[in-house]
């Protein structure tokens, strides 16, 4: 056995740290197999090629280990599929052969070969220089190791500071891959749940419920729904080569597919899995996400409630597109502008109610209007603690056409006037409010609509400028503030902590008594995006 280890370190070219190993009281090839990363520095082996070929060689050991479990046990298949399911070409020049002479070397042994085919070497570090993602992703090799697994999810806890995030670790055939890479051969690759840390008041131990009984989007008590809208490619990124890393599993769920570096530099998939109220794919219209999410609302404000529907996201990841829309797919404001007016039309009560809006944006920490050549607007708390935005312009709308024009000119003020104040418009929210009020201007119900700051702006706050620090860390500050609004609306919290933000401030009534709101988190596809739509996703998760 002995010789064994010495000839395998050989063929590995490791052969000078075997005394290492047996000083360390390691003789057979099998305790290999127990060897994880922390004990490489104790084994000698520094050199960063010398770890990866360690590593190369402990998986094979692993695997061989597998199959022979399978061999004497076929109720505990090999599953191979994952590993061998494409025939590799034949390649040309010599090959490393390595022979195990184990006490079961009689067997067959073809696929321990052809899985060391996969593993070898050269291949591996060829694979190093392919810039391509998917060659990359094409040869990443299955982990079978117990600690490597810990570690990678480990590292990608620290990393990214997940905070409250519960891991969940399980080993996936290439099976979970092939929506985005078509039948390419991807081995097994790791998975992290994202369970929030806060719930939105659902207890963890809660049983998910089963998509189909949830036709209904929001239920009388439930005051808060998240949800999550991935964009097509673009034709641009398309021709750029750029990749969808975007499953959308189910009407809940969603995996991001995250390319990572282990410590040994081998590369890997992180498998992010989140689960939100509801997950919008590429093929959803907009007229299925205001479905799900801003016709309840409509009903509710027709209750006399307060709504808000917030659109968050990077930048050119589609809130526009859900916001505003197009002309043969009109966003969420022309649907919710139809369905107030059919609602009031139909009504006959309901006849004596009138529509208003206003239109301003909250940039810096100020606010202003975007009705009035962006006039600056001040908020105050009046005697009852109401806020009121003094000086705001609220113009009465008695048609769709008329409320989208509105809307239009303010959207156009926004990006315009951008240039003198704030370089573009992704670094302000937008607040869009329609209100629907009585003969005597008493407010009935209402809804804002707000256009977040891009999630990308946030991380500005690191940023060299002084002016685009300061940016960053309002918007920073704007978006946890938020966070904690939403909370203690869901939590039913007696304390709301609205005065932390500009933004939670004029929004206040949208956080207490029988508000509702939604969320609408907007995601790219592309996996130049990873960290911007993980941390969309990981703002609208927590
Ligand atoms: N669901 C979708 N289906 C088809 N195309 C979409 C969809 N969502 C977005 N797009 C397209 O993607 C591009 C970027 O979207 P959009 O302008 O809405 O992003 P954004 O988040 O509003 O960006 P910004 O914050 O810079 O305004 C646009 O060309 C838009 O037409």
């Amino acid at each position: 056995m002995t010789s064994w280890l010495y000839e395998c370190l050989c063929e590995a070219e490791l052969a000078q740290y075997y005394p290492h190993f047996t000083a360390l009281g390691l003789q057979k090839i099998d305790e290999l197999a127990k060897v994880t990363m922390k004990d490489y520095s104790k084994l000698g082996v520094q050199d960063m090629n010398d770890r990866k070929r360690l590593f190369q060689l402990i998986k094979i050991i692993k695997i061989m280990q597998e199959e022979d479990k399978a061999v004497s046990n076929p109720e505990y298949p090999l599953q191979t599929s994952s590993l061998q399911s494409k025939p590799r070409e034949p390649r040309s020049g010599p090959r490393r052969q390595l022979h195990f002479d184990s006490p079961a070397d009689n067997k067959d042994r073809t696929t321990s070969n052809y899985v060391f085919e996969m593993c070898n070497f050269s291949d591996f570090f060829a694979s190093e220089q392919k810039s391509s993602y998917l060659k990359v992703l094409e040869h990443i090799l299955p982990d079978d190791s117990q600690y490597q697994t810990k570690t990678r999810i480990l590292n990608a806890t620290t990393a990214d500071s997940y905070g409250q995030t519960e891991i969940n670790t399980s080993l996936l055939s290439s099976n979970h891959f092939s929506p985005i890479l078509g039948d390419r051969d991807i081995p097994i690759i790791q998975r992290v749940s994202h369970v929030s840390g806060y719930n939105y008041g659902i207890p963890h131990s809660a049983v998910r419920q089963n998509t189909s009984e949830k036709d209904n989007p929001w239920t009388e008590m439930e005051k808060i729904r998240v949800c999550v809208r991935k964009r097509p490619l673009g034709m641009r990124e398309i021709r750029r080569g750029e990749i969808n890393i975007i499953t959308v599993e189910d009407k809940e769920t969603l995996l991001v597919h995250e390319k990572k570096e282990a410590v040994d530099l081998t590369q890997y998939i992180l498998q992010h899995v989140f689960y939100f109220d509801e997950v919008f794919g590429e093929a959803c219209t907009n007229r299925d996400v205001y479905m799900k999410t801003t016709h309840p609302l409509i009903q509710h404000i027709f209750n006399g409630g307060n709504a808000t529907c917030f659109a968050y996201g990077q930048t050119g990841a589609g809130k526009t597109y859900t916001m505003i829309g197009t002309h043969q797919n009109p966003g969420l404001y022309a649907l919710a502008a139809k369905d107030i007016f059919r609602q009031l039309e139909v009504s006959q009560p309901r006849r004596h109610l009138f529509v208003w809006i206003s239109f301003y944006e909250i940039y810096c920490g100020q606010l202003y209007d975007l009705l009035n050549r962006r006039k600056r607007l001040f908020a105050r708390e009046d005697s009852k603690h109401v806020v009121q935005i003094v000086g705001l312009q609220e113009l009465q709308v008695d048609s769709v056409e008329l409320l989208l024009e509105v809307i239009l000119k303010g959207s156009k003020e926004r990006s315009t006037g951008a240039t003198g104040v704030n370089a573009d418009s992704s670094r302000s929210h937008a607040i869009i409010q329609i209100q629907i009020k009585d003969s005597a201007k008493r407010t009935f119900g209402r809804i804002s609509f707000i256009d977040l700051a891009g999630s990308e702006r946030a991380a500005d706050a690191r940023d060299s400028d002084r002016q685009t620090k300061m940016e960053g860390a309002e918007i920073n500050q704007s978006l946890l503030a938020l966070k904690e609004c939403i909370r203690a609306l869901d939590q039913e919290h007696t304390h709301t902590p609205f005065r932390q933000s500009k933004l939670t401030q004029v929004l206040k009534d949208s956080f207490i008594g029988n508000a509702k709101t939604c969320m609408i988190a907007n995601i790219s596809p592309s996996h130049v995006a990873t960290e911007h739509t993980l941390n969309t996703l990981r703002y609208a998760d927590r």
